[in-house]
């Protein structure tokens, strides 16, 4: 588990740092600037050995750019050469005045941005404009200058950004107003929660994290409030699923009921099946219209198939199998229709069992207002993407995308429901703890990637893992697995069934 900050917590943190445990702010910053100065030298080591390389660190005038100027003298202390754009325009913090003042005195080169510089005349570029300070969009001179930075970077100048790419916006990752495209982030503490959504995670490059000498995580967890409630995770969780014994049977690992399928529908049920079963749970059964029972059987031998039929009564039969389950995930092609909308209906009314609520579910729910909840005995697990979501809370695409965190969050704590928000960066959530997502790529942006989500969530939950850790697995393990099919197959060929199999190798041990 790596725990995120959006930029909120990590002032509380330097704030816990500085001003309770007296910590210098310059001494962080000391450590700060060390991780970036070290990083860079490895890079150059590396990368330019045998060629007598150019660095420049851009300066804003915040603890950003004093950041980006201790950097410079340490570089300079290297032998490394260096010079510093100032791109701030005010008289700066304290420390970026005194950092300035070290600077000057060591006759470090240090100029005006005057509109005239060609960034690309050097090897290195330093991004230290701004950090998590960024406060509203960028325009004017440090607009130019973030354009000039990236030219330069398109002609091959490596760029470093330090803490963030100046102009994401630390907390969702957008653009605000140009952004600097960097090739590498080191990051300080923690990794910013605008570095993992799109674009920021683009801009961002590859990301490392520095310890900047922070107070102990074990402190932090009593003194910041909201501190580890963000996190993702690593294959170190794969750990958390459930270990399998000798001594077991079937019955051990838990009754997945999917309901999946309308009569156009039934591949659904399929992928959502086969991605219950990968996940390791003893028993899957398909409840779905009579129409796919057939080829289901031929497909999926190991699956126990039950059958709906049109204009038929539903409610004993769905008794019958809701008994029988641990787990139930419904929703995954079963068409909006009024056989699909009274088992969901039913599935909402169970207070028992851990549920899944995904695809036709969700927009039965949203087209008849349906209201439901939770509760610690029977968990609902929500799975909408995007416009799911937006049908669901009558808020448009672009304004979820923009804030998927406290949309998720906001859904989550009305409907006491742990909400899977998917989306390039999936957001897992109850309310209060929020899990993002890394794993995963577009190839994954191919029908019935979501069915395969919704079994392997039913299977977790059905082998007893907790609801909102189960959530959270199945959405690394799937986008794992996503991985794993993309190197197989490639990203454009692959397809929802190569995800679903390659669930096996992504959980393996
Ligand atoms: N001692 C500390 O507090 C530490 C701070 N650190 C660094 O400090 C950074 C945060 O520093 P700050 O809080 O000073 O913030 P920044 O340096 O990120 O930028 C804030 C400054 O830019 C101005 N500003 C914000 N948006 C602007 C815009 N669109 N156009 C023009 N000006 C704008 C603000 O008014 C403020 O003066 C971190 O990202 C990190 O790099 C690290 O050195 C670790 C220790
Ligand atoms: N570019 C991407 N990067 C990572 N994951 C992706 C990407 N595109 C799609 N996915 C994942 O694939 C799944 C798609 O789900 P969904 O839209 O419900 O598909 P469907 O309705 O076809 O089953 C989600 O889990 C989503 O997070
Ligand atoms: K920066």
């Amino acid at each position: 588990m790596e725990y995120l900050a959006d930029s909120h917590t990590m002032k509380t943190v330097d704030n816990c740092s500085i001003q309770e445990f007296k910590i210098p702010s310059v001494v962080l910053m000391e450590r700060a600037a060390l991780g970036v100065s070290v990083f860079l030298k490895g890079l150059i080591t590396r990368e330019k050995s045998n060629k007598c390389i150019k660095t420049v660190c851009v300066c804003g005038s915040g603890n950003n750019g004093a950041d980006g100027l201790a950097v410079a003298r340490q570089l300079n202390e290297n032998g490394i050469n260096v010079s510093v754009v100032i791109a701030g325009t005010s008289e700066g913090t304290e420390e970026y005045r005194l950092q300035k003042n070290i600077v000057s005195n060591l006759g470090i080169e240090c100029v005006e941005y005057n509109g005239n510089i060609d960034f690309s005349e050097y090897d290195y570029i330093v991004d230290a404009m701004f950090g998590i300070g960024l406060s509203r969009n960028i325009e004017g001179r440090y607009a130019q200058i973030a354009e000039a930075v990236n030219e330069a970077g398109e002609k091959g100048s490596v760029v470093v950004a330090v803490d963030i790419a100046s102009g994401i916006n630390a907390d969702n990752g957008q653009i605000m107003g140009v952004a600097v495209k960097a090739d590498y982030t080191v990051t300080f503490g923690y990794k910013k929660t605008g570095i993992m959504f799109y674009p920021g995670a683009t801009y961002s490059g590859s990301v490392e994290v520095v310890n900047a000498g922070f107070v102990p995580e074990n402190v932090l967890h009593n003194k910041v409030d909201g501190f580890g409630r963000t996190f993702t995770y690593t294959d170190d969780d794969i750990d958390r699923l459930v270990v399998r014994t000798s001594d077991s049977n079937k019955g051990t690992y838990g009754r997945t009921l999917i309901i999946a399928g309308s009569k156009d529908m039934g591949g659904a049920a399929v992928l959502s099946a086969s991605a219950a079963y990968r996940s390791g749970t003893g028993l899957v059964k398909i409840l779905t219209h009579e129409a796919n029972k057939t080829p289901l059987l031929v497909r999926m031998p190991e699956c126990l198939i039950a059958t709906y039929q049109d204009n038929k009564p539903l409610a004993a039969e769905l008794k019958k199998d809701f008994a029988w389950a641990k787990s139930i995930a419904a929703g995954p092609g079963l068409s909006m229709n009024e056989v699909a909308a009274e088992i969901t209906r039913s599935v909402i009314e169970i207070n028992d069992k851990v549920r899944i609520l995904d695809a036709d579910a969700l927009n039965i729910i949203a087209a008849e207002k349906i209201d439901f909840r939770g509760n610690a005995e029977g968990n609902i697990i929500v799975t909408p993407h995007l416009m799911e979501m937006s049908r669901l809370i009558g808020k448009s695409v672009s304004d979820i995308k923009k804030n998927l965190v406290q949309c998720a969050k906001e859904f989550a704590k009305e409907h006491q429901c742990i909400c899977v928000l998917k989306d390039a960066r999936t957001v897992v959530t109850d309310g209060t703890n929020v899990y993002i997502n890394s794993t995963g790529n577009d190839g994954m942006s191919t029908g019935g990637s979501g069915d395969v989500l919704t079994g392997l969530t039913a299977g977790f939950t059905a082998m007893g893992i907790d609801a909102f850790e189960a959530a959270c697995l199945a959405v690394y393990v799937h986008g794992k697995a996503g991985d794993i099919a993309a190197l197989n197959r490639g990203k454009a060929g692959m397809t929802a069934s190569d995800i679903a199999n390659a669930v096996a190798d992504a959980i393996k041990r």
